[in-house]
């Protein structure tokens, strides 16, 4: 049975207007988020987790499942609601990937086969909220296919993932897509696939234009985004630079010595030795689960391993006395971690000012100038209009631009920037790109940076923190690089 969109709306904060849309049985569409992110909608009304302001969809009895970091939010905010760290002698880290992925499979042979096609066998019996983010996307596709949709709805997923993986998981929707109709959101060009029949482009949240892979491979509409952002980073740079702060530490900025983190069942890593000196911006890379976030967390001091490790921060030697507000008075952070944390629903401007206060809520009074800041970046963010809408309320592309915005606008020393574009629609990726490429070349704030995708490498970032396995010690490594700048001609 074919899937009808009729009169279609969502307004404010979503924007969706869909005057009519058939998707035919069998057919797989792609849908290329260039800007105002409709694919999260979209999902999410296809999956009956919202319902529309007007019109209809028609599905039939279609069994439909979404991957999304949506729906992996859901999942982990299921599990919080279930803590049972009270009750037992051990943290409780939720359910874990052999029981997720059993829990609706029709038989053993079948959870089995999705374990080792997912490359989830060595993390099986780990809880779901002890995985990285490529592990976790990984474990979220599972889920979905587990339960034998007759549609799957991917939505970026491919996010997260490292190369290997992304390779993996590229072949592996290829076999599935023979049996499964699949809708594909992306905002990446390179990850529409190529057994995509029709793809679908929104302009401002409405249907515009469908197209077949060929008429879209030569769509201009890349170019005119990339302009489009282009200009609009100015402004963004504009606001920043016109409340640049000073920071006055001396050398190094963070210093880790022999740093190892372990768990019970594994070591992630040992012999890290690593400076960042002042002036220095840093991208951070390495497969899926090689400890790119739990290093971040040992400097931003969220990890409970930062104090058996030897760091100093800032002049201030971890376990000293500091506490953990010293450090994050001069360190931004955004990352997927923090973004799951950021349960309360305050309003979009009190997420905003509480960046000044690196507190998850607001709990301070802030300032005349802290309030005008923070309306300032509602403007340039289109999303003044909002600034008393619940955080909860926006959709997950719109609450990570605001916690971009709020890890950015106290000006930090350090500014770390774990996949900050998870979620983001084309123009935002763009955007953010082009600001923290600049914010690193005009040294507004230092930039500790993870991506997993050639194509976000920052001009400006010089030196790299790879880590690399080592087989005898069973774990990783850290080496350090500095780019070459190519001789001037
Ligand atoms: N409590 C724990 N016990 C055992 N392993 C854990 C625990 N917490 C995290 N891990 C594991 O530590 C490893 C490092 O996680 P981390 O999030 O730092 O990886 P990453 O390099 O950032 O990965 P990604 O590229 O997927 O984001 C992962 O394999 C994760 O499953």
């Amino acid at each position: 049975m074919d899937i009808t969109f009729s009169n279609i709306k969502l307004s404010d904060p979503r924007e969706l207007s869909i005057p009519y849309w058939q998707l035919k049985q069998g057919q797989h569409w792609a849908i290329f988020e260039t800007q105002n992110k409709v694919g999260a909608s979209i999902a999410d009304l296809l999956c009956g987790e919202l319902m529309p302001q007007q019109g209809n969809i028609d599905a039939g009895k279609r069994h439909i499942e979404q991957v999304s970091l949506q729906s992996l939010q859901r999942l982990l905010d299921h599990e919080d609601a279930n803590d049972d760290t009270d009750f037992l002698d051990r943290i409780d880290y939720g359910r874990t990937v052999h029981t997720l992925v059993y829990e609706h499979a029709q038989n053993e042979r079948v959870a089995e086969q999705l374990l080792q096609d997912l490359n989830l066998i060595p993390l099986r019996e780990r809880g779901i909220k002890q995985l990285s983010t490529g592990e976790s996307r990984r474990l979220m596709i599972a889920i979905a296919i587990s339960k034998a949709p007759d549609l799957l709805v991917l939505h970026d997923p491919f996010s997260g993932l490292d190369i290997h993986h992304r390779k993996l998981l590229s072949e592996y929707l290829y076999s599935l897509s023979i049996h499964i109709q699949m809708i594909v959101i992306t905002s990446r060009q390179d990850e529409i696939p190529r057994w995509i029949d029709q793809v679908a482009l929104f302009n401002g949240g409405t249907l515009d234009q469908v197209l077949s892979f060929v008429e879209w491979q030569n769509h201009p509409v890349i170019a005119h985004l990339k302009a489009q952002s282009a200009e609009q980073s100015q402004h963004w740079l504009t606001l920043i630079r016109k409340h640049k702060q000073q920071h006055q530490f001396n050398d190094p900025l963070v210093s880790i010595t022999d740093g190892k983190v372990e768990y019970v069942d594994q070591t992630i890593f040992t012999n890290v030795n690593w400076q960042i000196k002042r002036g220095e911006h840093w991208q951070i890379r390495g497969p899926n689960g090689c400890g790119k976030s739990t290093l971040l967390g040992l400097i931003f001091g969220d990890h409970p391993q930062c104090y058996s490790n030897d760091i100093q921060i800032y002049g201030m030697q971890r376990g000293s006395g500091e506490t953990v507000w010293d450090i994050k008075k001069h360190t931004g952070m955004v990352s997927s971690a923090l973004h799951a944390q950021y349960k309360v629903n305050c309003s979009a401007l009190e997420v905003l000012l509480s960046g000044f206060y690196d507190s998850i809520g607001l709990y301070d009074n802030p300032s005349k100038r802290q309030i005008q800041t923070a309306n300032e970046w509602l403007t340039i963010l289109h999303l003044q209009h909002l600034a008393q809408q619940g955080f909860k309320s926006f959709e997950y592309s719109q609450q990570r631009l605001l916690l971009i915005a709020r890890a950015i606008i106290k000006q930090p020393c350090l500014l770390i920037v774990d996949e900050p574009y998870q979620g983001l629609d084309f123009l935002g990726r763009q955007l953010v790109m082009n600001t923290l490429d600049m914010i690193a070349q005009e040294n507004l704030s230092q930039l500790l940076y993870v991506s997993h995708h050639k194509e976000d490498t920052l001009p400006s970032i010089e030196y790299f923190a790879d880590f690399e396995y080592r087989p005898q010690q069973a774990c990783y490594s850290l080496v350090i690089h500095q780019a070459q700048k190519s001789p001037l001609i």
